[in-house]
């Protein structure tokens, strides 16, 4: 198996001073490690139900698609501002690094759906939660989120819903 991990890069000061950016790019372009990360993801769920996964953009898409296929799922896409046509549902927040706001299609899922959020980093949770508090405005039910990553010290878990919360790499 891959030694995927060794293949995500500490790039320091990006995008702002005092951040210390993990790039998942060279690991995203080695096709065995590819293939075992998004095997890593699918693991926990593999005997879950789930109707959707909802995938943050944009380097949530990069996993959240692959999972979706892998697992049987259909895909909805969690998109910052602009990007979906109306009527749509949004959610502010702020994250490691700045402000932004992720925007979902009003009726997506069917109420009561069960929803598995992706992403790639978990590193405040500013995000994840935005994304949950989306499925809830959707109504839908969240079964749990999976992340390529967490950054453990950024203290994202204390701020969860305690629904299953899965990280493939914990740092
Ligand atoms: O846990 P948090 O502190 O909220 O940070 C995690 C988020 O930050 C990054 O997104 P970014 O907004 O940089 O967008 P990108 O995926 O388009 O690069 C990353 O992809 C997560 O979505
Ligand atoms: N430190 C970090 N590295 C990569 N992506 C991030 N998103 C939020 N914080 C991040």
């Amino acid at each position: 198996m891959t030694d995927w991990p060794r293949l995500i890069r500490d790039i320091h000061d990006f995008p702002r001073p005092g951040v210390l950016f993990k790039d998942i790019m060279p690991m995203l372009a080695d096709a065995d490690a590819f293939a075992t990360v998004i095997d890593a993801l699918a693991a926990p769920w593999r005997d879950v139900p789930i109707d959707v996964v909802m995938a943050i953009e944009s380097r949530g898409f990069l996993f959240g698609a692959p999972l979706a296929r892998a697992l049987g799922t259909g895909l909805v896409p969690l998109r910052k501002p602009g990007k979906l046509p109306g009527p749509v549902l949004e959610a502010s927040y702020a994250l490691e690094y700045g402000q932004d706001t992720l925007q979902v299609q009003a009726g997506a899922v069917a109420p009561g759906a069960r929803v598995l959020l992706v992403d790639d980093v978990l590193a405040t949770g500013g995000t994840l939660l935005a994304a949950r508090e989306l499925a809830l405005q959707l109504q839908a039910e969240i079964t749990g989120a999976s992340v390529l990553m967490e950054i453990a010290a950024l203290g994202a878990r204390a701020r969860w819903d305690g629904t299953p919360l899965r990280a493939a790499l914990v740092v």
